[in-house]
């Protein structure tokens, strides 16, 4: 079979060599012209799979290895019975750990304890919860809006209204996926408006779908003094981000909340299986099979050791987010003449030097608090108490 990829997905040859030949290709660059005899395709969020880019080829299989599908035209797939996959909540944890990033960077630069704040999630799916169950188990009080769970009468927590996590939440987090259609479409969820809403001095993470927020009202708002600290890891008119927004931007990184190695890896693995399902084939290969992982060394702190000194030094051990910002501001002050905007976008994306989970860092502690261990574990650290 003929298999059409995107480059940026990683261990292609590992899972895919033995079911077809692999051409891989930049994943803006995926054309009808890529795909005209291809098989298989397989692709991130950049490629539009449509009517546009498949019809007049022959791919029976559309997978792409991440959560989001909004660039799938799914209904086509299905009205032309094209199998198709994605990778449901395969880089979740990685979402959910860049949100820590930046509380535990935000908690240090503004002075407060997580624990005092109160923590608005919008959309309680595989990232929403996840970060709902780190948070609570923290002791951190926590909003969420997700009207489809509320109406399916889902029972894992109390759900409140968007206006009301709005008015009540100091720190506002967006893990909904980004639609145009059904009862509660997320397209400029956050306008004007409802950017008007948010308390003074609260913080806004959007690590979902640039368009979720209306970017010219946040930045009308921003410009306009509005006391409001935002990090924004997705933007609108990605890769052409709106770089006059970006100097109001406390916390800006380049579409890379989901990129640890962990979470790209699973994501391919999925597809791998799902491919292996829809072909009837053996699903042989094995990621523990996988030349082995980048690992971190160790961690260990004193038994006086206080929870803030081992959470923080934690995190930054795995990932401080102030890096991508400070490479993100970097590149586009660097920005040379003749270099566009999505250049620098996609090529800080591209050469991402992935980061691993907080689940594959083993923190060993001495005879520590119960309260230490616990917060670590809550943050997915694997703790040893030695
Ligand atoms: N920045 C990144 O690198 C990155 C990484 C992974 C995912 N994402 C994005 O984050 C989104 C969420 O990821 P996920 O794995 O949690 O997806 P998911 O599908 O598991 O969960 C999404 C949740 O949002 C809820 N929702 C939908 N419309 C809503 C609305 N109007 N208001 C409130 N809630 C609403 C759904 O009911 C669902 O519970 C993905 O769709 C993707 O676009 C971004
Ligand atoms: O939807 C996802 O999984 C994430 O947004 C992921 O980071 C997308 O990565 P990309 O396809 O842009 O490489």
């Amino acid at each position: 079979m003929k298999i059409v990829a995107d480059e940026n997905i990683p261990l292609l040859n590992a899972f895919f060599q033995s079911i077809g030949d692999i051409t891989t290709y930049p994943g803006r660059e995926i054309g009808p012209e890529q795909v005209a005899d291809a098989d298989i395709l397989l692709v991130r969020s950049v490629t539009q799979v449509n009517q546009a880019l498949l019809a007049n080829s022959s791919v029976r299989f559309v997978g792409t290895c991440t959560i989001g599908t909004d660039h799938i035209d799914l209904a086509y797939l299905e009205a032309q019975e094209i199998n198709f996959a994605a990778a449901p909540g395969c880089n979740a944890n990685a979402v959910v750990e860049y949100v820590v990033s930046v509380l535990d960077v935000l908690a240090e630069q503004q002075g407060f304890n997580w624990q005092d704040k109160v923590v608005g999630i919008v959309g309680k799916g595989n990232v929403g919860d996840r970060l709902y169950q780190v948070l609570n188990k923290l002791g951190i009080t926590c909003l969420v809006s997700d009207p489809i769970l509320e109406a399916a009468e889902d029972e894992s927590c109390e759900y409140v209204s968007l206006d009301q996590l709005l008015a009540e939440s100091d720190i506002v987090t967006l893990h909904t996926p980004l639609t145009e259609a059904g009862d509660y479409p997320t397209h400029h969820l956050l306008d004007a408006a409802r950017l008007d809403k948010l308390k003074p001095n609260a913080i806004l993470i959007n690590a979902s779908r640039g368009a979720v927020v209306d970017n010219q009202a946040l930045m009308s708002s921003l410009s306009a003094g509005k006391p409001l600290t935002v990090a924004l890891d997705v933007w609108e008119q990605e890769p052409e981000i709106n770089r006059q927004l970006l100097p109001l931007i406390t916390i800006a990184t380049p579409h890379i909340a989901g990129y640890s190695v962990d979470g790209k890896i699973a994501g391919t693995e999925m597809v791998y299986r799902a491919i292996c399902r829809a072909f009837g084939l053996p699903s042989r290969v094995r990621v523990e099979g996988i030349k082995p992982l980048p690992k971190l060394k160790a961690l260990s702190f004193s038994s006086d050791a206080c929870l803030e000194e081992v959470l923080s030094t934690s995190i930054r051990s795995v990932y401080d987010v102030r890096q991508d910002d400070a490479l993100l501001r970097n590149s586009f002050r660097a920005l040379a003449e003749d270099a566009s905007t999505a250049q620098v976008f996609d090529s800080l994306r591209k050469h991402y030097r992935s980061r691993r989970e907080f689940s594959t860092v083993k923190v060993k502690i001495k005879k520590c608090s119960g309260k230490v261990s616990s917060a670590l574990k809550a943050l997915n650290f694997n703790v040893v108490t030695v």
